[in-house]
C-alpha cells in the first residue's frame, strides 16, 4: 500500500483559510482599526494614541496586509508546484478582508471542511484561542443567515517546525553579517516576542503546561525552545558561542498589571552597561515584519541603541519564505492524513515533524487550553 502521507491528498479538507490580525491600509483606517482591536479590552487611551501615532508615522499603512498577500501567493505557488489541489482563502480578525466575509464566501463556494492557518506560531490566548473565538463568532453569523456551516479545524502550532526555524537561522546569520566586523564575534542575540500579561502566559497551552508565579507556561517554554535551536545553529555555523536571552516587546495594558519582562529596550540598556559590543535582535515571536517589528524594533529599539552607541541589527521573520510555504503544505498533508487515519481510511498515522525538546504540538486544543478571562464560545477545539 502506498504511503498516503506523501501523496498530495488534502482529503478530507477542501480549502485552507489563512487567518490573520489585519491592519490599516491608509490614514482613515487607523482609528476604526484600533477600535476593532481593542473592543472591550481595556487598553488605556494614552496607549491607543501612542499606537495610532506609530501607524501615522508609516502613512497609516500597516505592512501586515501586503505581507499576508505575499504569503497567500507563496502558498498557492507551492501548492500548485506540488500538485496539491487546495484553494487558499484569507480573512482577518480586525480589518478587511474580514474573517466573517471570507468564511461566508467559502461556504458559498461549497467548502464544507476547512483547515485554518493562523499567523501566530505559538500557544497563547491572543495567538490561539482568540482566533478560535473569532471562528466561532463568524460561524454563528453564517448560521444566523441560514448558510450551510463548514466544519473548521486549525493546524497545530508550528513554532518548532524546521520550515519556521531554519529560515530564521539564516536571517540571524545575515543580521550578524550586517554588524561592523570588529563587533560581530562578541555580539549577543536578543530573541524577542510580544509581551503578554504574566497571568495569560502562565495559563498558555494545555492545562498540564500551566505554571505559577510568572514562569510563563507553554508560551515562554515554546519561545525558549526556538531561541535555543537558533542559538545552537548559529553557533554551529559561526563557531562562536554567543550569550542569548528571550526578551519582550510591544507591552500594552495598565502599568500595575504584570506583563512578561524584560522589555527589549531595557535589555539593550543592560547589555550596554555590561559592555556588550553589539546585539542582534531576532523577532522569533512573529511570522512577518509587521508593525510590531517595524516600529517597536526598527524604530524604537534601534533609536535606543543609537542613543547608547550600541550597534544593533535585526533578523527578518519568515514572511513568505518558500520553506515556510512548504512547511504549511507539510502540515496540511500531515493533518489530512491524521484525519483519514482517525476515520479508518489510512493504515498508519503520519510522521509529525518537529525540532527541539518539546515535540510536535497537539492537533486539537484540549479543554482549558489558553483560557479566556471570561469564557466565550470557541471553534476548532475541545472547548
Ligand atoms: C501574542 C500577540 C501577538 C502575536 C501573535 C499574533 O500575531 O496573533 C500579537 C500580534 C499583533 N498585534 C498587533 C497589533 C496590536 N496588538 C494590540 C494589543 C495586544 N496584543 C497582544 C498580544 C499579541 N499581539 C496583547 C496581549 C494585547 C493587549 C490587548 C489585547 O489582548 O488585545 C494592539 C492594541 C494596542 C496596543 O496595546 O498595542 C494592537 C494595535 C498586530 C498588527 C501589527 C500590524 O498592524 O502590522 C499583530 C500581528
Ligand atoms: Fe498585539
Amino acid at each position: 500500500m502506498p504511503d498516503q502521507s506523501v501523496q498530495p491528498a488534502p482529503d478530507p479538507y477542501d480549502a485552507l483559510l489563512l487567518l490573520s490580525f489585519g491592519g490599516p491600509e491608509g490614514p482613515d483606517d487607523v482609528v476604526p482599526f484600533l477600535e476593532n482591536v481593542t473592543r472591550g479590552r481595556g487598553i488605556p487611551r494614552e496607549r491607543l494614541k501612542e499606537v495610532g501615532r506609530h501607524y501615522f508615522l508609516f502613512g497609516g499603512v500597516s505592512p501586515i496586509n501586503a505581507q499576508n498577500r505575499e504569503l497567500l501567493h507563496a502558498l498557492r505557488k507551492d501548492f500548485t508546484e506540488h500538485g496539491l489541489d487546495l484553494p487558499v482563502y484569507w480573512g482577518n480578525r480586525n480589518w478587511a478582508p474580514y474573517l466573517t466575509d471570507t468564511l461566508r464566501e467559502m461556504a458559498a463556494d461549497g467548502h464544507r471542511r476547512i483547515l485554518v492557518l493562523a499567523t501566530s506560531a505559538y500557544a497563547s490566548y491572543s495567538g490561539c484561542r482568540q482566533y478560535r473565538e473569532n471562528l466561532a463568532d463568524a460561524l454563528a453569523v453564517l448560521e444566523g443567515e441560514g448558510l450551510p456551516l463548514p466544519r473548521v479545524d486549525k493546524l497545530r502550532h508550528y513554532f518548532n517546525h524546521p520550515g519556521f526555524v531554519r529560515p530564521m537561522v539564516d536571517t540571524t546569520l545575515a543580521a550578524l553579517a550586517e554588524l561592523p566586523e570588529d563587533r560581530r564575534a562578541g555580539a549577543h542575540l536578543a530573541f524577542t516576542t510580544h509581551s503578554i500579561p504574566t497571568a495569560a502566559a502562565d495559563t498558555s497551552g494545555p492545562v498540564e503546561a500551566h505554571t505559577e508565579d510568572g514562569e510563563g507556561g507553554a508560551y515562554v517554554a515554546q519561545h525558549l525552545d526556538v531561541a535555543r535551536l537558533i542559538a545552537d545553529a548559529v553557533r554551529a555555523e559561526t563557531g562562536v558561542e554567543r550569550p542569548w536571552r528571550l526578551v519582550y516587546q510591544s507591552r500594552s495594558g495598565a502599568p500595575h498589571i504584570p506583563w512578561l519582562e524584560p522589555d527589549i529596550c531595557d535589555h539593550l540598556e543592560e547589555l550596554h552597561g555590561q559592555g556588550a559590543p553589539a546585539v542582534v535582535m531576532v523577532p522569533i515571536g512573529f511570522v512577518s515584519d509587521h508593525m510590531e517589528v517595524k516600529y517597536d524594533l526598527d524604530t524604537e529599539a534601534t533609536a535606543k541603541a543609537a542613543e547608547l552607541g550600541l550597534p544593533v541589527s535585526r533578523a527578518s521573520t519568515v514572511g513568505a519564505d518558500p520553506r515556510f510555504a512548504a512547511c504549511v503544505r507539510e502540515l496540511v498533508l500531515e493533518r489530512a492524513a491524521t484525519e483519514r487515519f482517525a476515520e479508518g481510511r489510512a493504515a498508519a498515522a503520519p510522521e509529525r515533524c518537529a525540532l527541539g525538546a518539546l515535540g510536535p504540538s497537539h492537533d486539537v486544543c484540549p479543554a482549558g487550553c489558553c483560557p479566556a478571562r471570561s469564557p466565550r464560545p470557541a471553534a476548532a477545539g475541545t472547548d
